[in-house]
């Protein structure tokens, strides 16, 4: 059995939501079944990437985690693409009987068993600026095939008005998970330097909506690893 790896980079911290800061070492998916107008991880959404994509055995990714932790148990983050759309669950019993932690970021429209081996899984329905359409019965299965197993969190990106206002919704949907907002990046291009100036203005305004609402739920966060290294990719 082999999985489509996009890329296994770190250790970094990781940037956004429930665990931003923490120490981790990230193993990306290649593909994807939406495909977000501002998708910031395109090389490993478009099949036009898919000849970078590698047929990675569960123990070939984890020999690869393990070289670029030491050997030291940290927290692996999954991502992508969407990782739901294959089966992680042998790389995370792999990981699990050495000690590390497993934490995985998905968009809620493929539920899978293995959610319930993580210990954090992080869900991030997407807006309408994303021109996606949210599977709400998907979404609830998730909920489900996670159970008790990890802490879940829902992460919502926020480019504008309307999708603050669906955040809203959807927060009032899901009263019990916890909440972390962050602001839409437009620029998502590696080859270009970001505009930090222009990206804390976006989290000081998303900061200045949340608050001059008295919405004192969500955590407002800022893309970390944004701001540090821009687009760059392995970090
Ligand atoms: C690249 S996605 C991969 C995991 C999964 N497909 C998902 O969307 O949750 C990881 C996170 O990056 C967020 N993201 C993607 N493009 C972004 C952008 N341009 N600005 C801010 N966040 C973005 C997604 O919403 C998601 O929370
Ligand atoms: N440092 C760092 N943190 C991240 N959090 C989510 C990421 C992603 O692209 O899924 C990401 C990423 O690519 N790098
Ligand atoms: S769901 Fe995630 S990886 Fe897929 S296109 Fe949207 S942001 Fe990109
Ligand atoms: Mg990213």
């Amino acid at each position: 059995m082999t999985l489509r790896i996009s890329e296994i980079f770190g250790p970094t911290i990781q940037g956004e939501g429930a665990l931003i800061g923490v120490p981790t070492v990230f193993v990306r998916a290649g593909g994807c079944d939406y495909r977000c107008v501002w998708c910031d991880s395109l090389h490993a959404v478009d099949s036009a990437y898919r000849r970078d994509w590698a047929p990675m055995t569960p123990d070939a990714i984890w020999a690869e985690v393990k070289r670029l932790s030491s050997g030291q148990p940290l927290v692996v983050s999954i991502s992508g693409g969407n990782p739901a759309i294959q089966d992680f669950g042998p790389l995370i019993a792999l990981g699990r009987a050495e000690g590390y932690g497993f934490a995985c970021e998905t968009q809620g429209s493929v539920a899978r068993d293995w959610f319930a081996d993580l210990d954090t899984l992080v869900l991030s329905p997407k807006p309408p600026s994303s021109y996606q359409v949210v599977d709400w019965a998907a979404f609830d299965a998730c909920l489900a095939a996670a159970g008790l197993g990890p802490q879940v969190g829902m992460k919502i990106v926020i480019f504008d008005e309307a999708d603050y206002l669906w955040a809203r919704e959807v927060a009032e949907r899901y009263p019990d998970l916890p909440l972390y907002l962050q602001p839409g990046n437009p620029e998502v291009d590696p080859d270009r330097p970001v505009d930090l100036t222009a990206a804390l203005a976006r989290l000081e305004g998303l900061i200045d909506r949340v608050t001059a609402d008295g919405w004192f739920r969500p955590r407002v966060l800022p893309q970390l690893h944004m701001l540090v290294w821009g687009n760059k990719r392995g970090v």
